[in-house]
């Protein structure tokens, strides 16, 4: 049997893998915390095909992140992209049907993307994100939407997190500022987004001794607000609108009591070109990657044919996010309770599936089961309660508590122990044990 499950295991294809109910219920819970706390701030459900044309994801990517695509081909030959991630496709589809007009627009979605991710780092290629967006122009949007990628955490019952914050247009003003080459800047700003540090200080010792010095500095420039200031000692202008608009965010964040997790990095990029600004992504001390990442993208709407609009969003790994729970030893307290209802003929199947639905109700998942083999043993370790259903007579629920004491079992789950019940008095007993 293990021998067969590890040989299904190899013929996966690399960073793909199964969820068993006992992760899958735990990914779905996590997601359901994540979309009601979204839905609660206004930010509406949008689908995305899984399978996209090519033209559609590689507009405007460099060749290197278009390479960390899955690509297909369909029976005309065309060729699609497994969706590599929903921001991009999502403005698109909006500019298409004329939606710019209406904005500012909130939108959230729950759904897998597809990407080459190096899997030595434990990464999967099969990412389940549960992502918002707001479109549009709005004072308090960055600092909205950096509040709900922690209400998320918070409401999914994860504080173990640290939130770092920087902004690609530091690195490009600096670039600027320092008279650099296009040629020459896009391969630093190329290193730092693939984290080739050894690269980026090849690159930067070339350049003369204040450019190589100032750009060195700014691997330092992480940690709390004062790094704020020493980014803007590093420009050799005063001007720095990065840094400003860093600084407006940490006033919001602030005054909402959400600096705690938060630092700031100024030479944090994103794998992502369509990004302008404020680029952000929240770390696990538990995992040696980022469980989720987001920023703006103001240029993405008007080269994808719109007008220009402010626009940014995050996306949350939410299995990464489970892993992370899993290494903290924390369970979901809100894996619902179940009660196993024994119905063993035809006579008897109505009133049962009556009585599931009042327990269902009452927030039980039930299980309809006629064996008594999986009464007396495993559902006793896993459901709360055993109710039989005996339609013939006229208290027709014989209900009896089961115990997740394995040294009880056999007593707990006697049926000696069982009390005889009406429909009104189960639920009377069943609300009262809850
Ligand atoms: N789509 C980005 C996250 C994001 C959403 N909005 C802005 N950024 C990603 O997959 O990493």
């Amino acid at each position: 049997m293990k021998d067969s499950l590890k040989s299904i295991e190899r013929k996966l294809p690399e960073g793909m893998r199964f969820y068993l109910p006992e992760q899958a219920e735990v990914i779905t819970s996590l997601a359901k915390k994540g979309r009601e706390v979204l839905k609660n701030w206004g930010y509406q459900s949008i689908f995305v095909p899984a399978m996209l044309p090519y033209d559609t994801v590689s507009k405007g990517l460099s060749d290197e992140n278009v390479r960390q695509y899955y690509k297909l081909v369909d029976y005309r030959g065309e060729i699609l992209v497994l969706r590599p991630e929903m921001t991009a496709a999502i403005a698109e589809r909006l500019v298409g049907e004329g939606k710019c007009e209406e904005f500012p627009g909130r939108y959230q979605y729950f759904a897998p993307v597809y990407r080459h991710e190096t899997i030595q780092s434990g990464k999967k290629r099969e990412i389940y994100q549960l992502g918002a967006e707001f479109l549009g122009a709005n004072k308090f949007a960055d600092v909205e939407i950096l509040m709900l990628a922690q209400k998320v955490l918070l409401n999914c019952e994860v504080d173990n997190y640290r939130l770092e914050i920087g902004h690609i247009g530091f690195l490009d003003q600096l670039l600027n500022e320092l008279d650099i080459s296009p040629k020459k800047s896009a391969e630093i700003s190329g290193a730092l987004a693939r984290r080739d540090l050894v690269s980026y200080r090849q690159a930067c010792r070339q350049l003369n001794s204040d450019a190589a010095d100032r750009l060195m500095k700014l691997l330092d420039l992480r940690g709390g607000c004062k790094v704020l200031n020493a980014a803007e000692e590093l420009m050799p202008v005063r001007e720095c609108t990065s840094v400003q608009q860093l600084r407006k965010i940490h006033r919001g964040l602030k005054n909402l009591g959400l600096i705690e997790k938060v630092s700031y990095d100024l030479a944090l990029t994103r794998n992502l070109d369509y990004y302008s600004g404020m680029v952000f992504e929240i770390m696990s001390p538990d995992l040696g990657y980022n469980i989720c990442g987001g920023g703006r993208y103001d240029r993405l709407i008007k080269s994808l044919g719109g007008e220009k609009i402010p626009a940014r969003g995050f996306a949350m790994g939410i299995e990464r996010l489970r892993l992370v729970k899993e290494k903290l030893c924390l369970t979901d307290n809100d894996r619902q309770e179940k009660i196993l209802l024994r119905c063993q003929d035809l006579s008897s199947l109505k009133t049962s599936v009556n009585i599931a639905e009042d327990l269902q109700e009452l927030g039980y998942a039930v299980i309809l089961e006629n064996s008594e083999k999986l009464v007396g043993e495993a559902a006793q370790k896993k459901c709360k309660m055993i109710i039989e259903v005996d339609n013939s007579s006229e208290k027709p629920f014989n209900c009896w508590k089961s115990s997740f004491d394995r040294e009880k079992r056999a007593e707990s789950g006697s049926a000696e122990n069982s009390r005889k019940f009406s429909r009104a008095e189960v639920i009377e007993y069943v609300d009262g044990i809850s």
